[in-house]
């Protein structure tokens, strides 16, 4: 399905099958934030002058400008990767089971790990080094700045820059009772079905005792053909973490909810692994996360900002989407 424009306004939903639950209770949810968003909007002082774009808005799924001198080949090189990258990749795909994930889930729901604002998280997880990238050695927070500040420069919507901004977020998983950095970054996949050969490093999976078996290591396992993503369960990480902390603590619209919690599934929005499993809504939604792609991948070549003079250009947005000094659950 070809997409619509989309600029600052969110969306509505649009056809919803009688299994998608969960895509049930993200609209009510944000139809709950929207409430309240309007309610203190009505009481809140004018906006602030806007800081002036360089291009003038384009929707989201204009072609990527900023990227257009780079040497695309040059990013996601794993065969060529350090062994820091290959030995991550070894340890996630040999634990990432569809029982642990039930379980991952399961102590997510079971408690809040912290309050902080939007920036007070940035802040906490600018300690981290992504042992999966080998594209990226700088902190989490330049890489969220690098890659919203090149949406911003392409003209794109103010809840994309956000998105671009808080998208690894999720991170900060880290240092809430992961078991290491397998659990939290690379590239995601789905469990409960047997693994693609597109996911790198795929040789890798034999150790993961899923590939042996009855239900999950078959091409479909506990899923059917057009079920939809919303039902289908990724390998536990920075995405879904994050997914779950904003769907119902901010007015990103549904794009940028899917830009956030699939934008680590290459196998499927880059190799196009796992089509089946899609309905309509997903069409939608691999549109949007590819159109936000380049802009996390190709921007870690980028000039490394300075936080300190784009603070306050980002926490009008954050306010803008999220709430001014929101402590948001984490
Ligand atoms: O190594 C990276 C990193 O962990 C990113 O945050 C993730 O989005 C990518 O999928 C992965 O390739
Ligand atoms: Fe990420």
């Amino acid at each position: 399905m070809a997409p619509g424009a989309l600029l600052e306004t969110p969306t509505t939903p649009h056809t919803r099958d009688g299994h998608a639950l969960e895509e049930t209770s993200d609209l009510i949810d944000a139809v709950n934030v929207l409430k309240a968003s309007l309610k203190a909007q009505s009481t809140s002082t004018p906006p602030q002058t806007e800081v002036p774009q360089q291009e003038p808005e384009q929707d989201i799924y204009t072609a990527s400008k900023f990227d257009s001198q780079k040497e695309k080949s040059n990013f996601r090189q794993y065969e060529t990767a350090c062994d820091r990258v290959r030995n991550f990749y070894t340890e996630q795909h040999t634990k990432q089971t569809y029982a642990y994930n039930l379980a991952a889930r399961a102590s997510f729901h079971s408690s809040t790990r912290a309050e902080m604002t939007v920036w007070e998280a940035m802040e906490k997880l600018n300690t981290l080094i992504d042992e999966s990238d080998p594209d990226t050695s700088l902190s989490q927070i330049e890489h969220l700045l690098q890659s919203a500040e090149a949406i911003r420069r392409d003209g794109k919507p103010r809840w994309m820059q956000l998105v671009g901004l808080i998208h690894d977020l999720g991170k900060l998983l880290f240092f809430y009772g992961a078991e290491g950095q397998w659990d939290v970054v690379g590239d995601t996949f789905p469990v409960g079905c047997a693994f693609s050969s597109k996911i790198i490093y795929p040789e890798t999976f034999t150790a993961n005792p899923d590939s042996r078996h009855e239900v999950y290591g078959t091409e479909k396992g506990v899923y059917e053909e057009g079920c939809g993503l919303d039902n289908v369960m990724l390998s536990w990480g920075h995405d879904e973490y994050l997914y779950l902390v904003m769907k119902g603590q901010s007015r990103i619209p549904e794009e940028g909810l899917a830009m956030i919690r699939y934008h680590s599934f290459y196998p499927w929005h880059s190799a196009g692994a796992y089509r089946w499993m899609m309905d309509e809504k997903d069409g939608r939604m691999l549109e949007a996360v590819k159109a936000f792609n380049p802009y996390d991948l190709y921007s870690k070549s980028d000039e490394v900002p300075r936080v300190e003079d784009l603070k306050d250009y980002y926490m009008d947005i954050i306010e803008e989407f999220i709430g001014k000094d929101k402590k948001l659950k984490w």
